[in-house]
């Protein structure tokens, strides 16, 4: 079977600068994959265009079979693309069930004129919605703070709202834009719990970008390496520990960071 998620030469330039140069990658079915390298290496503009919110300059995206690298924004989360970011992007004053449920309406076709002429509809469309916004509840152990605004709400409970909201889309595959970043040892512990959980219970592929090195380690499967937009290795933990170019790249950042 071929991967869920092939990239081929993909390049992002913004002016003069090539923020992302000829990267090609896969995610295959069932993986933890990570991408890392120094700050500024281009992770973030990779993501970006991987879930539409940027336009490659050149190269191509298929996701799932499908060629997504020209799709409209706003048709990847229902193609099966979710996402966090690396700024938490919630509604602070609605309530945990009710961010959660935002992530939902993707997938619900009625709307107002709908609601009024085919009441059933919408009722059966809000009621599988809420159903499966609380199935995200327990699953991430957030029970306690349902009806809690998330603006009032630590920021590692927050992160773990945002991860509820990207899995009420159901996606196929689950993007984490520096989750743990911010986060203190146990929450980070925490999530990736939740991440390992989300592959193994679930059966959701995982692409994340994080600087945090023990976690990328610990749980992914594979990992991509980028430096100054390019790819420069790719392998398993054990690989990219050992690789002298990934030393290399992470020394001139930082001594050892890589290790
Ligand atoms: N919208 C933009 N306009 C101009 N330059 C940009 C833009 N976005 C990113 N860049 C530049 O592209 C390069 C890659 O940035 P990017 O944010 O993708 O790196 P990163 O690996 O995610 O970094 P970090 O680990 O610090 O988040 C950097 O030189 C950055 O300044």
């Amino acid at each position: 079977m071929s991967a869920l998620l092939e990239i081929t030469n993909l390049s992002k330039s913004f002016g003069g600068i090539k923020a992302v140069n000829d990267v090609s990658m896969t995610v295959e079915r069932g993986q933890i994959c990570s991408v890392i390298g120094p700050n500024g290496a281009g992770k973030t503009t990779l993501f970006n265009m991987i879930s539409g919110v940027l336009r490659p300059s050149a190269g191509k995206i298929i996701f799932d079979g499908q060629d997504t690298t020209n799709m409209k924004p706003w048709k990847y989360a229902a193609a099966g693309v979710g996402r966090t970011f690396q700024n938490l992007a919630l509604f602070s004053q609605g309530t945990v069930i009710e961010n959660i449920l935002v992530g939902r309406h993707v997938h619900m076709k009625s709307n107002a004129l709908d609601a009024a002429i085919f009441w059933g509809r919408a009722r059966r469309e809000e009621m599988a919605a809420r159903q499966r916004a609380e199935e995200i509840v327990d699953f991430l152990e957030i029970e306690e703070i349902r009806d809690m605004p998330v603006g009032g709400l630590s920021y590692g409970l927050q992160k773990r709202v945002e991860l509820g909201r990207a899995l009420a889309c159901d996606p196929k595959i689950l993007l984490l834009d520096e989750i743990v970043a911010g986060m203190n040892h146990e929450e980070s512990e925490d999530i990736a719990r939740f991440v390992l959980d989300i592959r193994e219970e679930l059966g959701i592929p995982i692409l994340m970008v994080e600087h945090d090195m023990k976690i990328v380690m610990d749980i992914s499967d594979y990992i991509h390496v980028i430096n100054f937009g390019s790819k420069i290795a790719s392998g398993t933990p054990d690989e990219i520990k050992a690789n002298p170019d990934v030393i290399k790249a992470y020394l001139g950042e930082s001594e050892g960071a890589a290790k």
